[in-house]
């Protein structure tokens, strides 16, 4: 049996620029199944929260521990961009290539791209350039080729800011199909609707420290600082 790569356990992790503080110190544990949301407002350090998780952002102070070594647990995690970058590639060969840089033989690994990118919805644009999708068209794509390589761990950042309604729809679908496969899901969301429809728990950010981890239900509807009551009502939080 694989050995998992959660738990992740985060003690006393600070990300700094240029000696300022941006988040920290942060104390978190990411266990088991489902689906976490990242809340807070406008620069509360839900972005490079996700980073630090991902390993994108080194701890200027405290740290991170996977179950299993960071070079091992590295290649078994993915993270999609909120604006993902598309290469001058089909959408077959831009899902392909996630494969072909793990050592995958070209026509296997086209073969599953058409698969995922059908799964994805993507299924009319196999030979179409990435970079000529729409908003909604992009970030499946970059979705399929986060998921194509199944990693345990999927990283989010707002994939469905400025997505229409059937669009988030259709984005929520795959994440949802995702997470029934076994997926762990982090994401950071301003859709409050978006989360309450998702989150199996939260994680409310403010001023760069986690102020709230709660389950889901119980976060909705008896938050357990007056903050995240405030932020639920949308009332402006600082
Ligand atoms: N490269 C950087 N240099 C300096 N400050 C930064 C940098 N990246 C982020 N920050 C600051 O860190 C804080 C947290 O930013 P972050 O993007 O993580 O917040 P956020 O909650 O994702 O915001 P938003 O909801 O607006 O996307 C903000 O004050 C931001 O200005």
């Amino acid at each position: 049996m694989v050995t998992s790569i959660l738990p992740l356990r985060i003690h006393a992790a600070e990300v700094k620029r240029r000696g300022t503080r941006l988040i920290g110190p942060i104390d978190l544990t990411l266990g088991g199944t489902g689906i976490t949301i990242v809340l807070g407002p406008n620069g509360s350090g839900k972005t490079t929260l996700l980073r630090l998780l991902h390993g994108l952002e080194r701890p200027a102070h405290g740290g991170l521990d996977w179950s299993i070594p960071e070079e091992e647990a590295r290649g078994r995690r993915s993270f999609v961009f909120q604006t993902p970058t598309m290469m001058r590639r089909s959408v077959t060969d831009c899902i392909a290539y996630a494969l072909r840089v793990a050592g995958t033989k070209r026509a296997e690994a086209r073969a599953r791209a058409r698969e995922m990118a059908s799964q994805v919805g993507l299924g009319h644009a196999l030979d179409r350039s990435a970079q000529v999708l729409s908003g909604g068209e992009k970030q499946k794509l970059a979705l399929a080729r986060a998921l194509i390589r199944e990693p345990e761990v999927l990283f989010l950042d707002e994939p469905c800011a400025n997505l229409d309604g059937r669009a988030t729809r259709e984005i929520e679908t795959i994440l949802t199909d995702a997470k029934s496969r076994g997926t762990r899901i982090v994401m950071s969301t301003h859709d409050l609707g978006q989360a309450a429809r998702l989150a199996d728990e939260i994680v409310f950010m403010l001023n760069g420290c986690v102020r709230e981890l709660n389950v889901a239900g119980t976060f909705f509807e008896t938050p357990a600082t007056p903050e995240a009551h405030a932020f639920l009502n949308g009332q402006i939080v600082e």
